[in-house]
């Protein structure tokens, strides 16, 4: 596969290039994956779900400042993202660096038309967020039940009833809830994920009333291949226009596994600010696929996704100089935009 991408990187434009690279890639999910069925047409427009702020900094070692996550924030939105995930109403004793949640909330500028998620694992995060005027919610799952274990301290079933108490809140208070099933495409304590076991938890968490279900290959070792196999199981449970997809990158793959997403209907997709991230409780796992590298590829299909990809590269630039870490953009070390 790689020989045929180059053959077509030398003789495209950037354009051309991504249009074929998507051929090439769907052959390849193809071949390793007899009977998946691609999409020949891709989405026209790209719901990006930022989650930079939270996916991408509760990994930091070093506490940020509250300022800092603030201003990144507010410059992820004046970049025109309109989902950006903004905190996580967790224990402060199991990830300390989002214990600054109310004044990171009351703190932000509110843009009209851009939503503010939070994370939300239990009753008790719920009714905090409602304080902090959070305006939607994210419940986090696993298909792993070791690694739901290790992050939320509870087997798969119970994360599940768990969520109906919360599910139950939101629908009294009228807030969307967004649903997350983590490691389904490998488990840093168990290996490989049963796809259908992917497939029971997004429909669990479909059915008790999220209106979007995101993937995540928590720890970046997904395929095309994979993703496609994984994909197929998951949209004959929950339909395609309610599925995200969340890509760490790992192993380097996470543009390629959202382009098979997108091939096979998926439209939205999150992505972090400079490939900020990691899980802590999925050691190894590198950051998320860089917001500014999904947005360049999907520019280059002909997508649109309403970022600004200037101003995008600043917000970049901004967090990566504060932090004093190099960014994980390809796009950012390609333009310097350090
Ligand atoms: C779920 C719990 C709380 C269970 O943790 P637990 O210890 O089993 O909870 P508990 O109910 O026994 O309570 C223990 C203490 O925590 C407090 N507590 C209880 N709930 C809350 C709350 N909501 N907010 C604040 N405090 C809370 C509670 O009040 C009590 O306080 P104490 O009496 O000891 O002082 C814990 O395991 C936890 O906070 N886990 C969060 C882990 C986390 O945030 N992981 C990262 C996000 S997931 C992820 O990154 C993956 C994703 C979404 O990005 C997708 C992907 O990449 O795959």
């Amino acid at each position: 596969m790689a020989a045929a991408i180059m053959k077509l990187v030398n003789r495209s434009s950037q354009k051309t290039f991504m249009g074929q690279l998507c051929i090439a890639v769907t052959a390849a999910a193809k071949a390793s994956t007899a009977g998946v069925k691609a999409r020949a047409v891709l989405p026209d427009k790209v719901k990006i779900v930022e989650v930079g702020p939270r996916d991408g900094l509760q990994n930091e070692k070093i506490i940020v400042p509250t300022e800092t996550k603030i201003h990144l924030i507010n410059m992820l939105s004046e970049a025109g993202l309109s989902v950006i995930e903004a905190t996580s109403f967790v224990s402060p004793k199991w990830v300390p660096q989002m214990a600054d949640q109310m004044e990171v909330m009351s703190g932000i500028c509110r843009k009209p038309g851009v939503t503010y998620p939070v994370l939300t694992p239990n009753l008790k995060g719920f009714q905090a967020a409602m304080k902090a005027g959070a305006s939607e919610v994210a419940i986090f799952g696993a298909a792993s039940e070791l690694f739901s274990k290790k992050n939320i301290n509870c087997t798969v079933d119970e994360s599940l009833q768990r969520f109906e108490e919360v599910m139950k809140a939101a629908k009294e208070a009228r807030i969307p809830v967004r649903g997350y099933v983590s490691c389904v495409l490998g488990c840093p304590y168990e290996g490989k994920v049963a796809p259908e076991k992917v497939a029971y938890v997004a429909k669990r968490l479909y059915d008790m009333g999220c209106y979007e279900i995101s993937l995540g290959d928590t720890i970046g070792v997904g395929t095309p291949g994979t993703m496609s196999v994984m994909l197929e199981a998951v949209t004959k449970e929950v339909p395609v226009n309610a599925l995200a997809v969340h890509c760490h990158d790992t192993y380097g793959q996470a543009l390629a596994n959202i382009l098979v997403a997108l091939q096979m209907g998926v439209s939205v997709v999150d992505s972090s600010v400079a490939g900020l991230g990691g899980c802590p409780y999925a050691q190894g796992a590198s950051g998320n696929v860089a917001t500014e590298d999904v947005v360049y590829m999907l520019h280059g299909l002909g997508l649109r996704t309403g970022v600004d990809m200037s101003k995008l590269m600043d917000a970049g630039t901004f967090i990566c100089r504060t932090l004093n870490r190099k960014s994980n953009s390809k796009v950012a070390q390609a333009t310097c935009k350090l």
